[in-house]
């Protein structure tokens, strides 16, 4: 085998109520990513927002994880998720590179072993080791990272459509403001939520799961930072959402949607982003299954 490529695809972290816990994964947007063995190790990216990634090997999230396998590879990044968009764009890349080098090399690690490789490849964009979005783009469906705890559920049918208005919502920005304690009821209510989604993930219930997303901790603290949020949202719902939530630490938002109302849900929530004098863009996908080598 001279080479690997591999497609890792979008993931959205949270979930609503499960702040650094929950993500799903995807099907669009997508990164390919080609591993070769080579004499050094070096990274060429190309593609949505390449100027802005790091190409040095111990900045960029897939050349963390090629020093932390042990390995002198060229990797090839062709970028389709826009960094900082809430779509785990920094995420992708390393868990793609993970996948690809375990295969390239057979070095024999299970996919979760994979995850907490990618998870430190993390570090390098957001400055401290997270799993929630690496855990469901190498599992797919709905994961629950906790402690060195990591495990992901199918989900039962349903459409994602996942809006990226033109807003940039720096990651360390969103998560300065959120508090450092919050109130006995507030944390009642996230648990309460975050449980009615893992809930109906075990009953195949996408009423349930989109019941869960709103009025929570991360929608009350981080709203703020997309313009028309509320508009937004009530538009999807009001057009038969499932439930909406912020993607990740935004800007992007998803809702949760019947697969034959995705393409209007997208249409009114573009609208009312435009009346706020907002771009944006609409992917109408649906849950994806990890990462694929193709
Ligand atoms: N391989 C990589 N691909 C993409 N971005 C990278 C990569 N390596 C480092 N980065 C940096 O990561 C940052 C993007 O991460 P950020 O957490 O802001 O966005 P995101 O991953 O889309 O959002 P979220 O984690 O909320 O889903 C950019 O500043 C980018 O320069
Ligand atoms: N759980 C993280 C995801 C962003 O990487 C957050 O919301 O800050």
């Amino acid at each position: 085998m001279d080479h690997v490529r591999v497609k890792a695809s979008a993931t959205s972290a949270n979930l609503g109520a499960g702040f650094d816990v929950l993500g799903i994964a995807l099907e669009d947007p997508y990164d390919i990513i080609e591993v070769r063995p080579a004499k050094e190790l070096t990274i060429k990216v190309e593609g949505r927002g390449a100027a802005s990634i790091p190409q040095e090997p111990e900045k960029n999230t897939a050349g963390v994880v090629a020093l932390e396998m042990g390995k002198n590879v060229s990797i090839k990044i062709k970028s389709g998720i826009r960094p900082g968009s809430g779509l785990g764009s920094s995420a992708a890349p390393a868990a793609g590179t993970a996948v690809a080098i375990n295969e390239l090399f057979s070095m024999g690690y299970t996919k979760e072993e994979l995850v907490w490789i990618a998870a430190k490849g993390e570090k390098a964009a957001a400055g401290s080791i997270h799993a929630d979005n690496v855990a469901p783009c190498i599992l797919g469906g709905i994961t629950v990272v906790c402690g060195n705890y990591v495990n992901s559920i199918d989900v039962p049918e349903m459409g994602i459509v996942a809006i990226l208005p033109d807003i940039i919502v720096s990651t360390k920005v969103a998560r300065e403001v959120l508090p450092k304690t919050v109130p006995l009821e507030e944390m009642i209510n996230n648990i309460g939520k975050a449980s009615m989604l893992m809930l109906g993930a075990g009953k195949k219930d996408p009423h349930i799961i989109g019941r869960s997303l709103m009025e929570t901790f991360n929608e009350k603290y981080r709203s703020r930072f997309i313009k028309g949020y509320s508009d937004v949202k009530d538009a999807a719902m009001e057009l038969g959402a499932y439930g909406v939530a912020i993607s990740g630490s935004g800007p992007t938002m998803i809702a949760l949607s019947p697969v034959e109302k995705c393409s209007s849900i997208a249409d009114a929530m573009r609208k009312k982003f435009t009346l706020h004098g907002v771009d944006s863009e609409a992917y109408i996908t649906c849950t994806g299954k990890g990462v694929q080598i193709i």
